[in-house]
């Protein structure tokens, strides 16, 4: 972890409107990710007891939290982050790359109908929502390479008028932009620079120069996938370092538990998609 030289900026929390699911059919299945081991399986009431003290842990912050139905069948659908980007209260829908995920698409979009997000596009191009998606003040930062087609950075930016910025993964471990990278706060990111080409990593050392500059480590235990509300980082337990330069950083760490959610390659943020309305950025 390299040492911060600039003075801690103040940190302001806001509050959030997030959407979760709850991982009742939750199990690994099938392989998509280098994380999945179907034959070791995984324990669907544990990982509801985890996913519950997350969703706790953001009631606790302030925060507001909707669910939506599981469906059978749908092992993954606890990673909401996939399900779809919700800016200025209009909902880009997501086309999942594997077939095994394809029916979350439709489930997420009829959900945005159904609660006051009537606006939705239904996608032309592959991409996998919040995965790859993730949204700063001014512009939206988005993950290409593994899962999410460079059509969609475009589609994205058309339907939302948001400037996108592609970013290249190359480690398959890093397979979603929300793995290696998050926001923590409507201007400044952590990541960990390992996971993106030489000409992405020279694009966000532009944007960024403040940036927080995670290790392999930290990024190794999905420490990345964290969610900020600007003051607030929910973060995996295990990305000790990681945790420490938050508090370095005048940030108020929230580590959780989620490990066995993360046998599916899933952290705090995959459980996770923000729902912005309209008017809640600059
Ligand atoms: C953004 N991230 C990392 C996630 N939302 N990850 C969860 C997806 C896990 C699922 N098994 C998959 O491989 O699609």
């Amino acid at each position: 972890m390299e040492p911060s030289t600039a003075p801690a900026p103040v940190a302001v929390p806001t509050r959030r409107h997030y959407l979760m699911c709850r991982p009742e059919h939750f199990d690994v299945t099938y392989a998509i990710n280098p994380w999945m081991d179907p034959a070791a399986g995984a324990d669907a009431r544990r990982a509801v007891a985890q996913w519950e003290a997350l969703r706790e842990a953001y009631l606790g912050l302030g925060h507001e939290v909707s669910l939506i139905e599981p469906v059978p069948g749908l092992p993954d659908m606890v990673f909401a982050a996939n399900g779809g980007l919700v800016v200025g209260g209009r909902a880009y829908g997501a086309r999942f790359t594997h077939p095994e995920r394809r029916a979350e698409g439709p489930a997420y979009m009829d959900w945005f109908r159904r609660n006051g997000f009537p606006d939705v596009l239904e996608p032309a191009h592959t991409n996998e929502g919040e995965g790859d998606f993730l949204t700063l003040d001014r512009v939206i930062l988005a993950g290409t390479g593994f899962r999410t087609d460079l059509a969609a950075h475009q589609e994205a930016q058309e339907f939302l008028g948001r400037p996108v910025v592609t970013l290249r993964l190359v480690d398959p471990r890093f397979y979603h932009l929300d793995t290696a990278l998050f926001p923590l706060d409507g201007e400044n990111v952590a990541y960990y620079p390992g996971a993106f080409s030489p000409g992405s990593r020279a694009v966000l050392e532009r944007l960024f120069p403040d940036a927080l500059i995670a290790s392999e480590r930290d990024a190794a235990v999905l420490g990345l996938n964290a969610v900020s509300d600007g003051l607030n980082v929910v973060v995996n337990a295990e990305a000790g370092d990681l945790i420490a330069a938050l508090r370095r950083l005048g940030r108020t760490p929230v580590p959780v538990d989620l490990s066995e959610l993360r046998k599916a390659g899933g952290g705090p943020k995959c459980c996770t998609l923000e729902l912005r309305p309209a008017a809640a950025l600059p």
